[in-house]
């Protein structure tokens, strides 16, 4: 089991937690599609196993170990995490903004090398982008920026990574480009973690599926286990027929 994860809960501040008592695991290789409403707490809980945000209780564990024992960079060479957006100000490029990833490899004070530069330029390739390397990273447009937060976080070569609704801005190429991509990493052993508005990403490849409300998982399970009628109508308050789901299903465009 690489990641662990014991009655974690989370609030910003108020009374109210986020989510609260959330337990699961993934093994290596292991891909878990978290849906859910807007607003519910998939961003926050990301976030938390990404070490962006401290829990306010319970634990997480990376191959047994404790991240609160553990230092930022420690995790960051362990954890990749994508945000859903990112309000990076410098204008650095594309090249240098996926350079930053590979900062948790290197000793103090050090440059990156040739090495880093070939795993970047790789992370590049693999979202497609290596057409933008030299474009400042302010001056491209909303999924060419996913695509990059994507890269620079493949240059960190961890070994889990967290995406956080990373096809929210990719259009329909994209989309399934990142999503074979995924299924890739998984197949060579990178755990991966993503949220999504999209219940057919649940579909595609291996997937571990929960769904979010209410403070907790509602169900875990496999996509036909927990993409239901039932489930849906729950999670989104919207009624749908048993056609509206096995249409998802029957849509859904397998990777190549
Ligand atoms: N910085 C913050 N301070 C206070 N409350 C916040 C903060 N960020 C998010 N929240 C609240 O926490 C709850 C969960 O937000 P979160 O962004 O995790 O939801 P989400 O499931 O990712 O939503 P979406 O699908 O819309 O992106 C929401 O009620 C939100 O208003």
């Amino acid at each position: 089991m690489i990641l662990r994860v014991d009655n974690a809960s989370y609030s910003y501040g108020g009374k109210e937690n986020v989510f609260e008592d959330i337990s699961f695991f993934l093994k290596k290789g292991e891909t878990l599609c978290i849906l859910g409403p807007n607003g519910i707490g998939k961003s926050t809980l990301l976030k938390c196993l990404g070490n962006v945000l401290k829990l306010s209780e319970g634990s997480v564990f990376i191959e047994g170990k404790d991240i609160s024992s553990m230092s930022r960079t420690e995790i960051a060479q362990k954890i990749g995490y994508v945000p859903q957006s990112d309000q990076s100000v410098f204008p650095f490029s594309i090249l240098d903004f996926v350079m930053l990833g590979r900062a948790p490899h290197l000793p103090f004070f050090s440059s990156p090398g040739e090495k880093d530069l070939t795993i970047a330029e790789n992370a590049i390739n693999k979202v497609g982008i290596s057409h933008l390397r030299d474009r400042p990273v302010t001056e491209v447009s909303g999924g060419e920026r996913q695509l990059a937060l994507i890269a620079r976080a493949l240059a960190q070569e961890p070994e889990i990574l967290l995406l956080d609704e990373p096809t929210s801005h990719l259009d329909f190429g994209n989309q399934v480009r990142v999503l074979n991509l995924i299924e890739r990493l998984a197949s060579q052993g990178t755990s991966v973690i993503m949220s999504t508005h999209f219940p057919d990403h649940g579909f595609i490849g291996s997937k571990k599926v929960a769904i979010m409300l209410e403070n907790d998982f509602i169900d875990q399970g496999t996509a036909e286990e927990v993409i239901t009628k039932e489930n849906m109508a729950l999670a989104y308050g919207v009624d749908v027929t048993i056609d509206h789901v096995s249409s998802i299903q029957r849509n859904v465009c397998l990777p190549l």
